[in-house]
């Protein structure tokens, strides 16, 4: 069976995406979790760029024992003597050269011509070749090339001893079938095709990347170069993991092996992910904390009948725990009651239907109900009367001494609007304090916790609290979400005091009535 190397280069081209800067110690780090994933080849950096990158590939180079490691060179004497003088210390060491072979590069960024480039190509992957016995070259921008000069640009490089012919899409430009075709193209017109090792270099503008890069490897490569994550320049480049799962989980269309060991995957992810701080997209393939997780009644019903109904990886395949079932208003009757039997709950089919309604009535305002909702609902303590009084205006401002105002207006069911200021030592405490006026109660704030609920700039806020309603000793719980943390926690607090205030109706505490 042919075997597909993975090449990787989250180092160097991974390192291209913006705002991301790996350290020597990082590096090494992600290198070594590299080796373990089963990664042929590690593209370390280009030692040219810096003297930092020069040493993080120098240290990468000494660390790992069984992984090839090379560093990328421009077709320039000095680029390919740093590269030979950072990987001095390899196990194995090869070396990428590059140049741009496209005539929008050539004539717009290189100013050089096709004779020029050609020239250029023969002169430094042969210097490459007195320094390295595995040299690499790539046609730069190969996918907006013109096809008999690309030919002319791979064969140059063969003769001056090249070993490796990566094939880049540099600019996302290319699909699948013009891909594959290119790949027949060179198979067809290079005469020692199959003396060389034929690699893809894919990136994602169009969003083909992984795609693209199994066309390459249907038609004659036997290399793919990407990185974890898919991170890398502009759009990024083929995230490897997804081509390191296609190939396993549709063996029947692509008879190969690889050397990945996938249980490695979700760890190196993960790493990449925390190194790099590019957060993996909920959503994303084979990685994302969706990837795993169904929501839907049907097919949640499906899951738990038989996982395979859904899912075409088993979570644990890539390293990943377990499936998920989260709970939200599209969810059905089937993982409704699988989650409160987990819980240890056991109900009769009429208890069901009541607790399975409550439970729908409250997903209908939650974007997604947690466990913690759901003892509340087994519990009696619904939320109910969340919908009973609303956030409606927040307002804050600094008054003497260090002290901060509130100006809150809270909506009742009716649609009448409360309004009422209070200071206190803090933001949150006068808040507070202008709720309790508000809705004229006697309750101790027992607990406060704030989380992110989403990522980056946007993030929402999650606060929960806990009010202890001072005339009965009973607790109840509020949940605010919202981009404003003084916002999220004046929305929990209200929600608990709709409930304190319910249960005041109902027992007839003080009767106090906030119209
Ligand atoms: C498709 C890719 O991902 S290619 C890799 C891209 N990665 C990087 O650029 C990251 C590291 N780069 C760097 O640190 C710097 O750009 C360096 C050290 C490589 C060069 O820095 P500088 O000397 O300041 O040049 P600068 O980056 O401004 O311009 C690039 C020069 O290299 C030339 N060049 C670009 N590619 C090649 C090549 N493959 N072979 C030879 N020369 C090249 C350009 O024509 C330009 O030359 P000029 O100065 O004669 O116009
Ligand atoms: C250096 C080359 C292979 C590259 O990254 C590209 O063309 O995208
Ligand atoms: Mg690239």
């Amino acid at each position: 069976m042919k075997n597909i190397q993975f090449f990787d280069t989250s180092l160097r081209d991974g390192e291209q995406t913006p705002g991301v800067n790996f350290n020597t110690q990082e590096k090494v780090q992600v290198a070594k979790q590299l080796e373990k994933w089963g990664i042929d080849v590690i593209e370390a950096g280009f030692p040219i760029s810096s003297q930092g990158d020069f040493e993080a590939v120098q240290a990468i180079a000494r660390s790992l024992k069984q992984t090839a490691v090379t560093a990328l060179a421009r077709c320039n004497k000095k680029d390919i003597d740093r590269v030979a003088e950072a990987l001095a210390d390899a196990v194995y060491p090869q070396i990428h050269v590059f140049i741009a072979t496209s005539p929008i590069h050539m004539e717009h960024k290189l100013h050089m011509n096709e004779q020029e480039v050609l020239a250029s190509i023969k002169e430094h992957v042969s210097y490459a070749k007195t320094k390295f016995s595995q040299v690499q070259f790539s046609p730069e921008d190969a996918t907006r090339t013109e096809k008999n000069f690309l030919v002319q640009a791979v064969q140059t490089a063969i003769d001056a001893g090249a070993t490796i012919i990566n094939i880049p899409d540099t600019v996302g430009y290319s699909n699948p079938t013009e891909f594959g075709a290119l790949f027949r193209y060179l198979k067809e017109n290079i005469p020692n095709f199959s003396e060389v090792t034929f690699s893809s270099h894919c990136h994602d503008d169009l969003g083909m990347a992984s795609a693209n890069a199994l066309a390459a490897i249907e038609n004659g490569a036997t290399r793919v170069e990407g990185t974890v994550n898919g991170i890398g320049e502009r759009a990024g480049n083929t995230a490897l993991e997804e081509v390191a799962l296609a190939l396993y989980i549709r063996k029947d269309l692509y008879p190969y092996k690889s050397g990945i060991v996938l249980q490695e995957t979700k760890r190196t992810s993960d790493l990449v992910s925390r190194l790099s701080g590019v957060a993996i997209p909920r959503n994303k393939a084979i990685i994302g904390a969706n990837a795993y997780a169904h929501e839907s009644g049907i097919h949640q019903d499906g899951v738990l009948k038989n996982p395979s109904t859904y899912e075409i990886i088993t979570p644990s395949l890539v390293g990943v725990k377990t499936n998920a079932l989260p709970l939200g208003k599209l969810s059905g009757r089937h993982a409704f009651v699988n989650r409160i039997e987990g819980m240890g709950y056991h109900l009769t089919e009429n208890e069901v239907r009541e607790a399975f309604k409550k439970f729908k009535d409250l997903a209908d305002k939650k974007k997604q109900v947690t466990e913690e909702d759901l003892e509340a609902l087994m519990t009696g303590q619904t939320n109910e009367a969340v919908q009973d009084y609303q956030l409606e205006q927040l307002q804050l401002q600094f008054v003497s001494g260090g002290r901060q105002g509130a100006i809150v207006t809270i909506q009742d069911a009716s649609g009448e609007t409360h309004t009422d200021s209070a200071v206190g030592a803090g933001s949150i405490q006068a808040i507070y304090n202008t709720i309790d006026r508000i809705m004229k109660q006697s309750v101790a704030l027992q607990r406060y916790s704030i989380r992110s609920v989403t990522e980056g700039e946007d993030a929402q806020a999650e606060v929960r609290i806990s009010l202890e309603n001072k005339e009965t000793g009973h607790a109840f719980n509020g949940v605010g979400i919202d981009f404003d943390v003084l916002q999220a926690s004046a929305k929990a607090y209200i929600q608990a005091s709709g409930q304190v205030k319910k249960e005041e109706k109902i027992i007839g505490i003080k009767g106090v009535q906030v119209r």
